[in-house]
């Protein structure tokens, strides 16, 4: 890690605060989903890689994994604004609980399309869980059910989040130094 770790400016969430603060999400989650025998976790690639992995070990009910691709920044730090569904599901939604595992709502533009094309498909219930939540950046109205940690607005990579597809095997969750972003 020391070599990624000359472009970190700063360092927002550790690896021990992440675990703590996933740990409390997972335990949250499995008591208001207890009784649920239909319940589909869904990340969202690819971003929420690391961070679905770590949570759903916290999940203490039954459930099946899927997940969607969605895709606006592409290599940059600054959203396209149209955000194209890539790679969908591989299960039917159709009377389900499906819960929605992000890495961040920035301006909230992927999650509302997501949640429009998951509504339309019927579940039985939609709700989201976000680790990072940056609400000073918001273009449309987007709240999370679950939120691990409110951020202030800063570009910030580490535990799934890439800048440039770099930066996402960090343990903890970090802003680069100015220069880094600037060669863009
Ligand atoms: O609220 P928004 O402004 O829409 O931003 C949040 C989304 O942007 C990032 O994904 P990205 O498109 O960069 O793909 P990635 O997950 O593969 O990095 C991030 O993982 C979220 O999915
Ligand atoms: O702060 C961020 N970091 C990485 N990817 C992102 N996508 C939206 N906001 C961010
Ligand atoms: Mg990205």
């Amino acid at each position: 890690m020391t070599e990624m770790m000359n472009d970190v400016a700063k360092v927002l969430c550790t690896q021990e605060e992440i675990e703590q603060r996933v740990q409390e999400m997972g335990q949250a989650i499995t008591r208001d989903f207890s009784g649920s025998n239909r319940l589909i976790v869904v990340g969202i690639l690819k971003g929420a890689v690391v961070y679905y992995a770590d949570l759903i070990r916290h999940i203490g009910l039954p459930m099946a994994m899927d997940f969607m691709m969605a895709s606006s920044y592409g290599s940059s730090s600054v959203t396209s604004g149209v955000v194209n569904v890539t790679k969908d599901l591989e299960n039917d939604i159709e009377g389900q609980d499906v819960l929605i595992v992000e890495d961040i709502i920035d301006t909230g533009l992927t999650l509302s399309k997501l949640k429009q094309v998951l509504l339309a498909r019927n579940p039985n219930s939609l709700k989201i869980c976000c680790l990072l939540d940056k609400p000073e950046r918001r273009k449309v109205d987007m709240k999370a059910d679950y939120v691990g940690f409110s951020i202030p607005d800063e570009f910030v990579v580490g535990y799934g989040l890439d800048y440039n597809e770099r930066y996402r095997n960090l343990p903890d969750i970090c802003v680069l130094k100015p220069e880094i972003y600037a060669k863009d």
